[in-house]
């Protein structure tokens, strides 16, 4: 039986007063904030590997005009629907995670998704709680106050109508045409939805990583910031219910770093796997995996919540629309609110400059793709094994329930209309489906069944609620129940699912757990 005290572990590699797993969105965030005072002292380990100068960074993840799928990656898979094959579900492992490898888009969740938070016994995560950390982590290069930042770490712009690529200027008149409105800035809580440019933290085409932003050249060269690469966190060490270290594998080689307080960023597929290796979980599949119980915590990796999406895709009908090489996958959205849903703007629809089906397929087609954004259906984490190296199965569920799937069957069908008006029809004619499935709603819903993927969200795997709620694994400042020094602050702890992309939300959580942890109030 696995257990989780320093008396059974391997040689000791020093200590650190505070440990941070992964240099990801958050966790990149965390120790570049924490690591401002002086006094604090921070190491942050890492899995995957480092490249501290700008200048020397890989193509894959220079290039933020499409995600880097495999070079950086954990090498996960998931189910997307019951009857599907398994399909790649990309996860960033480096220095950076998921945000050095994703696709720039830089939208925040919308002020219910928050206040959702909020209602839920979490007074700390309303919408108003949360935008001066959002204001905080951009440099929006558009729009100033009062609902953005300026001089933050993160730059954000969004593209010029001169910049679009053809079939993204033809996207924007279709859905004017459809009299969907215009908007130009989708992070404006007051926005109405419409169709406009996506704000994206990519500049000169360049992708603008939490490790680049946040882990620059002057955050590196302090003293009191120790970042180990290539080093992965096997399991956290807790002896009488407090941390004493992790146990970590450089390598090859196991050791322990003694700490009294860990914070788990290791994002929302690993961080319930660690949790687990380190007897913190659902009681009876710690004994499953022969790992002696630390703290009985139902709700880890219990759920898994993700954006599920759809696309159609269309046929160039000239040569020389689409560049695959040179041109922006993805430049605009239409954001509009699903029939009969209490929340507004939900569903978000993107026209793809191209349809990159498989990392090594990448189809010369236009794409017209759907996200919805406030799904029902929830998916799950199974471990079969406690070896760290294990990788977990992943079980999405996506569009199993009856609504989200109905919700995607209507999105599609305003692609198809939005395909049809004259400044899409000129550019390209549909291939995939068949325009006969695309007429018949029955025959849609099947398809898109059949089709569906994984918007790459995957968050709530280790929920925060209040005090005495049995569906959370933290409180609503990370803190691992039952463990004292033990804080998860990553994509893991959101609730629910907010209604759009995740990337901006994790830097905020960052931005929170920075200041908290910097200040001695977690
Ligand atoms: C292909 C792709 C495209 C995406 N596109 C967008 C987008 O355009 N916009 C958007 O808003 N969101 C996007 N996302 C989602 C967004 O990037 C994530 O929600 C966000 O990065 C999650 O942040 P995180 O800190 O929770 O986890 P991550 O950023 O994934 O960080 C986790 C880190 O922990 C490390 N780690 C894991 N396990 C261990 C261990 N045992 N020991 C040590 N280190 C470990 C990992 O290597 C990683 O560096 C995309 C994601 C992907 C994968």
């Amino acid at each position: 039986m696995f257990r989780s005290s320093l008396s059974s572990s391997p040689r000791p590699a020093g200590a650190a007063e505070l440990v941070v797993v992964g240099a990801g969105s958050a966790g990149a965030v965390i120790a570049a904030r924490v690591t401002e005072r002086a006094d604090r002292e921070v190491l942050l380990l890492e899995a995957g590997p480092d490249y501290p100068d700008p200048e020397g960074l890989p193509a894959d993840l220079r290039d933020g005009t499409r995600n880097s799928w495999l070079a950086h990656d954990w090498g996960y898979r998931h189910r997307p629907t019951p009857g599907q094959i398994m399909f790649l579900f990309p996860r960033g492992k480096v220095v950076g995670g998921s945000s050095a490898v994703n696709t720039c888009i830089a939208v925040r969740g919308q002020p219910y998704d928050y206040d959702e938070w909020a209602a839920l016994g979490l007074p700390e995560w309303g919408f108003d709680a949360c935008l001066p950390y959002f204001k905080r982590l951009e440099d929006d290069l558009d729009f100033g106050e009062p609902w953005h930042g300026k001089g933050g770490p993160v730059p954000i712009r969004r593209a010029r109508r001169e910049e679009l690529v053809p079939w993204q200027a033809a996207f924007v008149d279709g859905c004017r045409a459809l009299g969907h409105p215009e908007c130009a800035d989708t992070n404006d809580p007051r926005a109405p939805g419409g169709v406009g440019p996506h704000a994206m933290n990519k500049i000169d085409g360049q992708r603008m990583s939490a490790a680049r932003c946040y882990l620059t050249a002057e955050v590196r060269r302090r003293e009191n910031l120790r970042l180990r690469p290539r080093t992965t966190v096997r399991r956290v060490l807790v002896r009488n219910r407090r941390v004493e270290g992790v146990e970590i594998e450089t390598d090859g080689r196991v050791e322990v770093v003694a700490t009294r307080k860990v914070v788990l960023s290791a994002g929302a597929i690993a961080t319930p796997g660690i949790l687990l290796r380190s007897g913190i979980g659902p009681r009876a599949e710690l004994a499953r995996l022969g790992v002696a119980l630390v703290s009985d915590v139902p709700a880890v990796g219990a759920r898994l919540l993700d954006h599920p999406g759809a696309a159609i895709g269309l046929w160039p009908r000239r040569r020389g629309l689409i560049d695959v090489l040179r041109q922006p996958l993805v430049q605009t959205m239409l954001r509009y609110t699903s029939r009969g849903s209490q929340y507004p703007n939900d569903v978000m629809l993107q026209p793809g400059s191209f349809f990159p089906l498989h990392p090594r397929l990448t189809i010369p087609a236009f794409a017209i793709a759907c996200c919805i954004g406030k799904p029902r259906g929830v998916g799950r984490i199974e471990h079969l094994s406690a070896d760290p190296h294990a990788r977990p199965r992943i079980v999405s569920n996506l569009l199993v329930d009856r609504d989200d799937l109905s919700r995607a069957v209507d999105a599609l069908e305003l692609a198809y209309e939005i395909a049809r008006t004259a400044p899409m029809r000129e550019l390209g004619w549909f291939v995939w489906p068949m325009e006969r499935t695309l007429r018949r709603r029955e025959a849609l819903e099947r398809w898109i069944y059949r089709s569906c993927g994984s918007g790459y969200h995957p968050c709530g795997t280790a929920p925060m609620g209040p005090e005495g709620d049995v569906s959370a694994a933290v409180d609503g400042r990370g803190r691992v129940r039952g463990v004292e020094g033990l804080v998860v602050a990553d994509a893991s702890i959101m609730p629910t699912i907010p209604s759009v992309n995740t990337n901006l939300t994790a830097l905020m959580i960052g931005e929170r757990f920075g200041e908290w942890l910097r200040d001695g109030a977690v």
